[in-house]
Parts: C-alpha cells; structure tokens; sequence
C-alpha cells in the first residue's frame, strides 16, 4: 500500500525541527524517471527511537496518505526502515508548519486566514467522503505550500499532514495534552472514533489561525484541561461575532450538533463576504 524506498536513494540533511513522536528533516531523494537521474528535496519524518513500538501506527498513516490524493493533502512518496530507522519520505512543503508561520509574526489579511480556512475544509470534505477520520487536525499539521501575498494578492495555499501515530495508539495524557484539539467524546472512548472528531479540532484549528498562532490553554496542566471539558467551557471567543459562531458551532459538546463539511464551507463564504471582512480589508489597504 506504500512504496518502500531502498535509504541508497535518501540523503539526510538539516534539521527542521519536530511533531510529536517524529523529527523532520530536510531530505533529498534520488530517482530515475524515465531514465533520468534526478534528485528531488523532501521532508524526511523520523520516528523516534523511543516510539518504536508505534511504527505500525506511523506507517499506517503513511499508508493512508499514499492511498488517497488530494491538492491540499500532503504527498507521501513512501517510506524507508533503515537499521532502526523508521522514516517518512513526504514532500517537502516549502514554509512549513502554519503555526510557526503564523507565530513569527507574518501579518494576514482576514481573507488570507478565511483562504486558508476554506482549504482545510475541502480537504476535510473528501476525508468525510472517504470517511475517513483524520484524528490530528491543527495548525502544526498544516504545511504552507504558497505564501500569497498582499500585492500580487495571489492566495496562499496548504497542505494537512498525515495523522501521525493514531488516536487509538496514545495513552490518556497525551490525550489530555491535545486538549482542545481532541474532542472531548475522544477521552471518554478513545476506541470510536468518529468523522465529528475532526469538526471539533477543525473548530481548535480556526480559533489558533484567527489568533495568531496563539497556542489555546497554553500553561494548563493536563489536569486543568480535564477540567476544561468537564465543566464544558469554550476558548476565549474572538471579537467578530459570526466567526466566534462558527467556533462554537464546531466545538459542541454534541458530537452529533457540529455542522457538516458543506455547512462549514456556506458559513466561510457567509464571512468572507460579511462586512466585517470588508470592513478589515478596507483597513489593511487604508493603513
Ligand atoms: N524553517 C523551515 C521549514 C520547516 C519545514 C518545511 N517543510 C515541511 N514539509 C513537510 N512536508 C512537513 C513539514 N513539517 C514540519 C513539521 C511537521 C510535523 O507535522 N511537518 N515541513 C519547510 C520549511
């Protein structure tokens, strides 16, 4: 279900930094296409040592991403087992993770983040489609593929990741660390997963685009997170109202409340054609 790729093929260069459970690092693979030698850059993902016992997981989710294609999810060439090696050979997504990018302060326009918004929810259609649970969305899964920019205006474009290491496969803290990403139904049956799983951290996902790069409940101990959901509260709301919504929509403690792929892709349109997008645009160009 993948391709195996033989590590003569593979040279490892910087480090890019980390997922949870991996190292990314910049890569080069080589290869012959129609008899021509050729060397592409990759994104090797490395499985820690310490792991080891999640590579089934780890390649599973290779697997999943090899079998489906999509232009806003990333492209997994295949993978390489190494002497203790266990490595994902992706394609190399020229500005990394979103939430870097957002946190190194690069000012966006609201339609910019209503853009990257849009792309994540057609990648979460054809999950849904497929049905499919992705079970990991969040800012740090999303790979910038083009900046856009203010004056050519040309959008941005992203990529979701793979997964990672399943839902099923992680112990209850770490479970409780990816609070608010998880969903809360997730803690109380780690086993049934659902495709409304996805809506809630779609909802996480929004709020960390719309704020930043802000990182949600940053400094709460896994115990204040548990009681985070237990007394069922809600992130600090942004100030534009339908957004806020929206949010909060996604985020239901009701699994079976959250709106649907294609509600959530009217509502987007419903903002970036909302005053408030003008309004904020109106602002950027003015300044
Ligand atoms: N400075 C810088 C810089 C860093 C990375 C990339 N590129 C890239 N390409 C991918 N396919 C995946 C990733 N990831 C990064 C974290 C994760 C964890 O999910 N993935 N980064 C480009 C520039």
């Amino acid at each position: 279900q993948f391709q195996m790729i033989r590590h003569e093929e593979l040279e490892c260069l910087e480090s890019l930094g980390q997922g949870s459970f991996t190292r990314v690092f910049l890569g080069r693979k080589k290869g012959l296409r129609d008899g021509e030698g050729y060397v592409t850059n990759v994104l090797l993902k490395v499985l820690d040592s310490n792991h080891k016992n999640c590579w089934e997981s780890f390649f599973e989710a290779a697997s999943l991403m090899s079998q489906i294609s999509h232009k806003h999810l990333i492209h997994v060439y295949g993978i390489s087992v190494h002497q203790s090696n266990n490595i994902m050979v992706q394609e190399f997504v020229k500005f990394g993770a979103l939430d870097l990018y957002l946190k190194r302060g690069h000012s966006v326009s609201v339609s910019w983040k209503l853009e990257v918004a849009k792309q994540l929810a057609c990648a979460l259609i054809f999950l849904e489609e497929k049905n499919i649970v992705h079970g990991n969305i969040c800012a740090k899964n999303l790979l910038l593929a083009r900046e856009g920019d203010q004056t050519s205006g040309n959008s941005p474009f992203i990529k979701l990741s793979d997964p990672g290491i399943s839902l099923v496969m992680l112990g209850q803290d770490v479970l409780m660390d990816r609070i608010p990403w998880v969903a809360p139904e997730v803690l109380e049956d780690p086993e049934h997963l659902e495709l409304d799983v996805d809506k809630w951290s779609f909802g996480t996902t929004l709020w960390e685009i719309f704020s930043g790069g802000k990182v949600p409940l940053q400094g709460l101990d896994l115990h204040q997170k548990l009681q985070f959901y237990k007394k069922g509260h809600w992130l600090p709301r942004p100030d534009w109202t339908e957004l806020a919504d929206l949010i909060c929509q996604c985020m239901n403690y009701q699994p079976e409340l959250r709106p649907s792929c294609r509600t959530i892709i009217r509502q987007l349109n419903g903002l970036i054609t909302s005053d408030y997008e003008i309004l904020h645009a109106a602002g950027t160009s003015l300044n």
